[in-house]
């Protein structure tokens, strides 16, 4: 089987699922032979995947008889790598996250950064559909270190999505045009301006590339993140990371909307990932909207928001729905009785952060939140580090999240139990259309 068989979902098309069954390799996009995850494990062990959890396992065995997309909440299920927008944007939401910012080496030149970027898109492909990297991480040269890492052997997809993003240093780093690609740099990707109250810390702020993984297993995505470094090594080093768990936002309008760690529900009004109409409006790059390279992108605005949770565990509840505008149970607006009512702004404090964030009170702005609660340890003085991993996505980041934050870091009342401790901004190209082609391709074409 080509690689040009491969489906715009990534899935292999024109076999019969007992096929598919008794197969272990797929193809990873490269025309290379790829051994599938799930292979691994055995057919016994798939027979108990399918009867406990269903979805993924039914996916894997059915994936080239049914063409159409797995459902949203699959457990356990592929996301289509390929397509017009890069997965990871408008997809339902996953339960975890691991996010790397990636700076490039003093000695990598723009040769081998175009050469990673296709290992990456490769591996990136075979991984989002739950295959193993490469010759895979127990069959390749007995002589040779494997091309995968192995901690994800067995693990289906896990909804893995994979989204990449390049940050403005890229483009010009201290002056210095390092890839020729200062031209190519959209206007909208700013180097964001500095926000009233925030206590940045460098070694969390910044980066010439960015990978975000979400899936709805830890490991899935820390393995995905791992072996895209490994991939990297002596082009690009880690420069932070970010693991992340119980999504703070919802992309699903009719799934329950998570909670945040101040115990509020948290993506009541978001961009739906069905809503083409909203997503074309505020999310993804028009034609003629900056460089073509960015035509079906976004732009990514990453911020480690710490969240002072021991102060806010002592304050009353009255005001900590103050603080919001809504109610703690329900995530009722106030003066409404239901979460999804109406808001009547005017029923809520002036500075409270609905009201204030509200596309009403900004000239109809929206963002796509897309965030993640952290806890990381203590901050060494006996309190946990611990908040909000703020993942927004928007058409221009200069009319939608620099507004809006200014206005928030301005008066809202939430401010006094938060603080802005790491920051970066990215510009995320469209989606990979099939396999052959590689992130980054249009930018570096
Ligand atoms: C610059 C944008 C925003 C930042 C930064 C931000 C931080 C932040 N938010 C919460 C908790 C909630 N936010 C809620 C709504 C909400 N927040 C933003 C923007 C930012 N939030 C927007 C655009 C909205 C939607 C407003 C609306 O249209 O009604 C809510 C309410 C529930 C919801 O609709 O999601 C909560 C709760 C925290 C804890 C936080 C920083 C730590
Ligand atoms: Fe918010």
């Amino acid at each position: 089987m080509d690689a040009e068989n491969e489906q715009q979902n990534g899935t292999p098309a024109g076999t019969d699922a007992t096929a598919t069954a008794a197969v272990a390799a797929e193809q990873d996009g490269s025309g290379r032979s790829a051994v599938s995850r799930r292979a691994v494990i055995g057919w016994a062990g798939a027979g108990v995947a399918l009867g406990a959890a269903g979805v993924g396992s039914v996916a894997a065995a059915t994936r080239q008889d049914d063409p159409a997309p797995a459902p949203a909440a699959a457990v356990g299920g592929d996301v289509p790598f390929y397509g017009d927008h890069q997965s990871g944007i408008s997809t339902p939401v996953q339960d975890r996250l691991h996010f790397a910012s990636f700076d490039v080496s003093a000695t990598a030149t723009r040769e081998s950064l175009v050469k990673m970027l296709k290992e990456w898109t490769k591996a990136a492909a075979a991984m989002t559909g739950g295959r193993e990297v490469g010759s895979g991480a127990a069959s390749g040269l007995p002589e040779a270190p494997p091309d995968d890492t192995g901690e994800a052997l067995g693990l289906p997809a896990s909804r893995l999505t994979l989204t990449i993003g390049f940050g403005p240093t890229l483009f010009e780093k201290d002056g210095v045009d390092r890839f020729g690609l200062k031209a190519r740099r959209p206007e909208a990707l700013i180097d964001l301006p500095k926000f009233k109250g925030d206590n940045l810390d460098p070694q969390r702020t910044g980066g010439d590339l960015c990978v975000q993984a979400c899936a709805d297993d830890p490991q899935v995505a820390v393995h995905a993140i791992r072996n895209l470094a490994r991939i990297g090594m002596g082009t690009v080093n880690i420069r932070w990371s970010q693991l992340g768990f119980g999504k703070t936002s919802s992309t699903t309008p009719d799934a329950q909307t998570p909670r945040n760690m101040m115990g509020f529900k948290d993506g009541t009004h978001n961009i739906a990932g069905t809503d083409t109409e909203k997503l074309g409006e505020h999310v993804w790059v028009a034609p003629g909207e900056g460089p073509d390279w960015m035509t079906g992108g976004s732009y990514l605005v990453a911020r480690r928001i710490r969240m002072h949770i021991e102060t806010w565990d002592r304050t009353p509840l009255k005001e900590q729905e103050d603080i919001f505008g809504r109610t703690k149970g329900e995530g009722a607006p106030y003066g409404k009785a239901k979460e999804h009512d109406t808001p009547d702004l005017k029923a809520m404090p002036e500075d409270s952060h609905v009201r204030l964030a509200h596309p009403d009170s900004n000239n109809g702005l929206m963002i796509l939140r897309r965030g993640f609660s952290f806890t990381d340890g203590t901050d060494g003085l006996g309190r946990l580090d611990a908040g909000l991993f703020f993942l927004a996505y928007q058409r221009d980041s200069r009319k939608a999240f620099v507004p809006l934050q200014q206005r928030l870091a301005a008066s809202d009342a939430l401010n006094e139990y938060i603080q802005h401790v790491g920051s970066a901004h990215f510009a995320c190209p469209p989606g990979v259309r099939k396999p052959g082609e590689w992130w980054g391709q249009a930018l570096f074409g």
